[in-house]
């Protein structure tokens, strides 16, 4: 079965951003509505002290908001952590979960990633599942099967009856520059692919897989058309609304 899927490029703001790239995101609106309709969907996902706000001024421009973390439970006893319901609630419509900067500073395992996942489904939202490989786990030969297996981990049941995106970020190609070749890229993407549809079946042909790491202007269209990657998820290149707007502008 052939699914067509509407590419997504997701802006990773991490932690960058005051009230002021307001602004930038202002411009981005510009941008997007200047030239013909943007053949992606758009998510910013800023720091949570501005997500009302980016939420509040996409709502004009078709540009939606998403978290960048959230907590696997709906309240408690969690000091700085942030709830899926509350991101909710400040208008976010995706939230990252399971991205590398978290899962190696702050500990999270698959199981944690999972739990994360499901509190987002839970609450409405659309988390997007970050998985990758160490430059050491690529370099001897298990980037694959590292993968695969992160993704069997990190991926709730309910990824058959809920909207779930994948998002493969080699580590070592997150803010260096470096990116995969594109056979290796459509190489990992293929074999993501393979594991939602068997464990999902047609609802797996039609979930987004992802690249991050490195997607820049320079590099966006042709890691962008390879097969089974439907969009991209940006950090560096989405901090400037020039940057990004040309990467939208690749799909
Ligand atoms: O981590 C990333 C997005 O989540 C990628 O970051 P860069 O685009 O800066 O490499």
């Amino acid at each position: 079965m052939t699914t067509t899927i509407t590419p997504l490029i997701a802006g990773n703001w991490k932690m960058n951003g005051l009230r002021a790239s307001l602004d930038e995101l202002t411009a981005l609106a510009e941008m997007m509505t200047a030239g013909e309709a943007p053949r992606a969907i758009v998510v910013i996902c800023p720091p949570a002290t501005i997500l009302a706000a980016v939420a509040r001024q996409g709502a004009t421009s078709g540009i939606l908001a998403g978290g960048q973390d959230c907590h696997p439970a709906a309240s408690g006893a969690h000091t700085g952590d942030i709830a899926a319901g509350m991101l909710a609630d400040a208008g976010a419509q995706y939230v990252i979960v399971g991205h590398s900067e978290r899962r190696a500073a702050h500990g999270e395992t698959d199981d944690i990633v999972r739990a994360k996942a499901e509190a987002a489904i839970g609450a409405g939202l659309k988390p997007i599942i970050c998985v990758g490989e160490t430059e050491a786990e690529r370099d001897g030969g298990s980037a694959e099967s590292v993968v695969v297996s992160q993704l069997a981990g990190s991926i709730p049941d309910a990824a058959g009856q809920h909207d779930v995106i994948v998002a493969y970020e080699p580590v070592w190609a997150i803010g260096t520059g470096r990116t995969p070749s594109n056979d290796d890229i459509a190489q990992m993407h293929d074999a993501i692919r393979r594991q939602l549809v068997t464990r999902f079946g047609d609802k797996g042909q039609a979930i987004h897989i992802l690249y991050g790491g490195s997607l820049k202007p320079q590099n966006a269209r042709e890691i962008l058309a390879i097969s089974n990657v439907n969009g991209g998820l940006v950090g560096g290149a989405s901090l400037l609304a020039k940057d990004f707007a040309t990467i939208i502008s690749a799909v």
